[in-house]
């Protein structure tokens, strides 16, 4: 529910095994944020969110921290910290009342800044950083935090051409790495054909379709996408023609 209104309506879907990563996508306004925003229960709703069996309804904010990492679109951090402080954050959940992150969280820390490429900007206070510099920051907290769900909203939408692609790999070999659940929502097909295992495509408060890339017709997902974006054309650019050893690369053009 938003301003007393009701955003989705009858949704019901359900996500892969752990290590897998799911793409949501859909038109502006279409509702992704408001799905996102249900399951890590910061939304009124009807109904119910499952992890791995549990109710997730009803868990203490603690509790949902230590088993979801939400990454909001905006991060809401307004007070002056250090970029290193801002990751060391993500294992709060883990702490006691008043105990200090250990030497070993700040080394794990400092590695997630090297792994998202922003270990010079350890140091950096975070308010004075860009856009794209901390979402590439949250997602170094991400990596450090203990949780099976990952929960992101448009991670990359600050992020320049190339920057989106590695933080997409990223999540994506972090989500395998760790067997973490991953539903991230795009704006770009291509990026979500290319790293995701599955894609929601929303429409009207419902899944419209639910695409598998890997093993789906090129004809299915045209069909699911011009539902979504009207007339479109799926290009498969073949694997030699990109990089060996790696997928068909697949465009998504609009006619
Ligand atoms: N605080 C609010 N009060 C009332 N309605 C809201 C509020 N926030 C969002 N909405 C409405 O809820 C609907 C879904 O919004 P939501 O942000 O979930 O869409 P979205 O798919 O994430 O959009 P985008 O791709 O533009 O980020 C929209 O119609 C929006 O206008």
């Amino acid at each position: 529910m938003r301003g007393g209104h009701p955003i989705l309506n009858d949704l019901s879907f359900s996500i892969e095994s752990a290590g897998t990563m799911t793409g949501l996508l859909g038109a502006n306004g279409c509702g992704k944020t408001t799905l996102i925003r249900t399951i890590c229960q910061d939304l009124p709703h009807s109904g119910s969110c499952k992890l791995n069996g549990s109710v997730l309804e009803g868990l203490s904010v603690r509790n949902l921290a230590r088993q979801i990492s939400y990454i909001p679109q905006q991060t809401g951090i307004s007070i002056s910290m250090s970029v290193l402080d801002v990751i060391l954050m993500g294992f709060h959940p883990m702490l006691k009342l008043f105990e200090q992150p250990s030497a070993m969280m700040r080394e794990q820390a400092y590695t997630a800044l090297c792994q998202t490429g922003i270990e010079n900007l350890a140091d950096r206070d975070y308010l004075t950083l860009s856009g794209g510099q901390k979402q590439l920051a949250i997602l170094a907290r991400t990596l450090v935090e203990n949780t099976s769900l990952l929960l992101l909203d448009e991670p990359d939408s600050s992020l320049d051409f190339p920057n989106r692609s590695s933080m997409l790999r990223l999540i994506a070999e972090t989500t395998k790495n760790h067997n973490k659940t991953t539903l991230v929502c795009l704006h770009s097909p291509d990026l979500a054909l290319q790293f995701c295992d599955q894609i929601l495509l929303l429409k009207d408060g419902k899944v419209s379709a639910c695409l598998h890339p890997k093993t789906d017709s090129d004809e299915q997902m045209e069909k699911a996408f011009a539902e979504i974006y009207g007339p479109v054309r799926l290009l498969r650019i073949s694997k030699n023609q990109v990089e060996p050893d790696t997928q068909d690369r697949l465009v998504l053009l609009l006619l």
